[in-house]
């Protein structure tokens, strides 16, 4: 075609911000899905789309853009991933009221906040749905449906009669809300995807507000909301437009779709990125050959486009170290410690020389946890809330809001906390004033002194069951419980009177609990916890921890990194480095769903490895602990080509 230019070398991908604006200026403007590889400036390319099409950039067709949405009082909705993305990309846009920046979670509740009969409506439609997919599973048992199946009913059925009675629903993005009507954040997503579908007059809003959405990370954006839009988008020329980015090949979260370019409809425009700014030419080219592998056990295509690296990024170091599963943490740790010495020399980096000059990053949440110690704490807030237990990847989980006492309020007050149990008066009492614990104090002077004293009184016996050594999370509680020092939540104040003891747990694949259960078993393992592990698990939960699982680095980078890789303490099987690296035999599950077609754990596990890998700038070793070292060593060696032969190195 004349006039196209090709570009070379670095330059690679200067022509998608103009391609893009192309689609979106066009009449009518076409929906596009963008191939953006890892480290491949996503953000970059996403604000300089945006500049041109608000006319912050001179651009003919974009200022033609710019003005219609002015004259409409319309604007571009960006959906990012996390708070700290939309800060990123506004802070590199500036002051643009043509463009509004939020996460899905504002963006949901900016649409349906208020419309408390419609959400009312769309949180019971979805419970029916929950309803009646468990009866029917249960119906299809061969020993027909339990008593605990009938508890499970009982318990939908009494959420959908609560249901009935708020008057008002509550939620807050940024936050978790509690009390009455209070939403969680997958419920807002859930009911903003029924209400899309469901209500027109929604619809016509978001067209209205937003005729143009782009969406970041789109391969991890919760499938009901993206599947709403995308129909919404169609047939081009419906008054919505959408710009879909990410890496499918990045896909960590079950939230999204499993193949998103496959559902991508024909019509839509597939611009790519084909550069990789961020890592060294050793570090891509083993991404590229991980995604392109055929493995035994791969059900997802190989589809996306090889990277190529900067020019001057001709470098880097990777090896693969291969040890054995059975060493106990302590040698295992010592065994890494090893390993980071070699990647000193073999990288001649002195980063490697401590452990705060390389990143390390862990499996699962539960290894983690048991690296860390607070495998205790962590445990029993999975029970509790399976979904607000670990660091979200979108860096501000505080934890499951039921149990906020202990994550939070405690947390501030132990830290008025001396190491011999004193408390300072001052801080604390302003940590309480800003909790609004002292808002309620009695007007009567003699009641007041009284109150106080009981306030004192109970500080007092935290502050000395803090520094107890063993102290369990029950002892350090009970004071404050007992003198009501803070607003509790109804829950965590039954749950603590509650003297029962927990219900046995299951047995796995063959007996389920109802949620009360659950829950009632992580309450009490909680109480019984150790009170120290506590901080641990909030500096983890907070993302300050050194420790972090492969996938909440989504989206970070780092000069040097160590991704430890051991399946044996892992826990749960929706992960195994053993399978990917032909270590262990493919289960019957990964067999049958091969046969089916569906996701298999080879597919999870490969995509975990490319995230991980990317991560790197520099440097990178991969520390498998494998349960059969040397079937492990003959796949690298013999059967992948990941890697040569000086990079894989047996720990002895
Ligand atoms: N055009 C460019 N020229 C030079 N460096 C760039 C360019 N685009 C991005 N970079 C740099 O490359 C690195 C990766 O960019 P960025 O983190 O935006 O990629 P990404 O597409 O979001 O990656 P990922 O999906 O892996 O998180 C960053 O350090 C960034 O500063």
């Amino acid at each position: 075609m004349t006039g196209t230019v090709v570009h070379e070398g670095n330059d690679r991908d200067a022509g998608v911000v103009e391609e893009i604006c192309g689609y979106l200026t066009e009449q009518p403007p076409q929906s596009f899905f963008l191939f953006a590889g890892a480290g491949s400036g996503k953000t970059r390319t996403l604000v300089e789309v945006l500049r041109r099409l608000t006319g912050v950039v001179p651009h003919a067709s974009g200022g033609r853009l710019a003005n219609r949405l002015r004259l409409y009082g319309r604007s571009i909705r960006v959906v990012t991933y996390t708070k700290n993305a939309v800060a990123v990309i506004s802070g590199r846009l500036g002051s643009n009221d043509l463009v509004a920046v939020s996460t899905i979670h504002s963006f949901c509740w900016e649409l349906i906040g208020g419309f408390d009969e419609d959400i009312r409506e769309a949180l019971i439609a979805d419970k029916a749905v929950q309803l009646e997919e468990a009866k029917t599973k249960a119906a299809a048992k061969v020993r027909g449906i339990s008593d605990t199946d009938r508890r499970k009913f009982a318990e939908i059925e009494a959420e959908i009669e609560a249901l009935k009675g708020v008057p008002t629903f509550i939620y807050h993005p940024d936050k978790d809300t509690y009390g009455e009507g209070a939403m969680q954040h997958g419920q807002v997503l859930d009911a903003t995807a029924w209400l899309l579908l469901n209500r027109p007059t929604l619809r016509t809003i978001l067209q209205d507000r937003h005729p143009i959405i782009l969406i970041d990370e789109s391969q991890d954006t919760m499938k009901s909301v993206l599947d709403a839009l995308m129909k919404l988008a169609e047939p081009r020329g419906s008054g919505l437009t959408l710009g879909l980015l990410g890496d499918h090949r990045q896909r960590i979260y079950m939230d999204g779709h499993s193949d998103l370019p496959g559902l991508v409809p024909p019509g839509w425009a597939k611009p790519e990125l084909k550069m990789n700014h961020r890592s060294q030419q050793r570090v891509v080219q083993l991404i590229n050959k991980i995604w392109a592998a055929k493995l035994a056990g791969r059900t997802q295509p190989s589809s996306g486009i090889e990277q190529h690296h900067r020019t001057e990024k001709t470098g880097g170091t990777v090896r693969l170290f291969i040890g054995r599963t059975s060493l106990s943490t302590p040698e295992k740790r010592q065994k890494e410690a090893w390993v980071a010495l070699q990647m000193q020399q073999a990288a001649q980096s002195d980063a490697w020389a401590t452990s705060a000059g390389y990143q390390s990053l862990a499996l699962e949440h539960k290894l983690v946890a048991a690296r860390g110690d607070f495998l205790n704490v962590y445990t029993a807030i999975t029970l509790i809330d399976p979904n607000a237990a670990a660091p979200s990847g979108r860096g501000e989980n505080t934890g499951p809001s039921v149990a906020r006492l202990v994550l939070q309020d405690l947390a501030q007050l132990a830290a008025c906390v001396a190491a011999d149990g004193s408390v300072n008066d001052f801080a604390a009492t302003e940590v309480l004033r800003r909790a609004g614990c002292l808002d309620q104090l009695p007007a009567d002077a003699d009641q007041r002194i009284a109150r106080t004293e009981e306030m004192h009184e109970a500080l007092a016996a935290f502050g000395s069951a803090c520094v107890k050594p063993d102290a369990t999370v029950a002892e350090v509680v009970a004071p404050i419980i007992k003198a009501q020092v803070f607003k509790v939540d109804s829950r965590l104040l039954q749950q603590f009177a509650d003297q029962t003891p927990p219900p046995a747990a299951p047995i796995p694949r063959q007996e389920t609990e109802t949620d009360d259960a659950r829950r009632r078993r992580g309450w009490c393992a909680l109480f019984k916890a150790p009170w120290a592990e506590l901080e641990r698990y909030r500096r983890y939960l907070a993302g300050n921890s050194e420790l972090a699982t492969h996938q909440v680095v989504k989206g970070s980078e780092f000069t040097h990194v160590m991704v430890v890789m051991d399946d044996d303490q892992s826990g749960g099987n929706q992960i195994s480095y053993d399978k990917l690296f032909g270590a262990t035999e493919l289960g019957k599950r990964d067999l049958d769903n091969v046969q089916a077609g569906k996701e298999t754990t080879i597919d999870r596990s490969l995509r975990l490895l490319y995230v991980t890998c990317s991560r790197a700038r520099e440097t990178l070793a991969l520390v498998l602990w494998a349960e059969n070292p040397a079937e492990a060593l003959k796949f690298a060696r013999n059967k992948s080509d990941w890697f040569t032969a000086e990079e894989i190195v047996e720990i002895a």
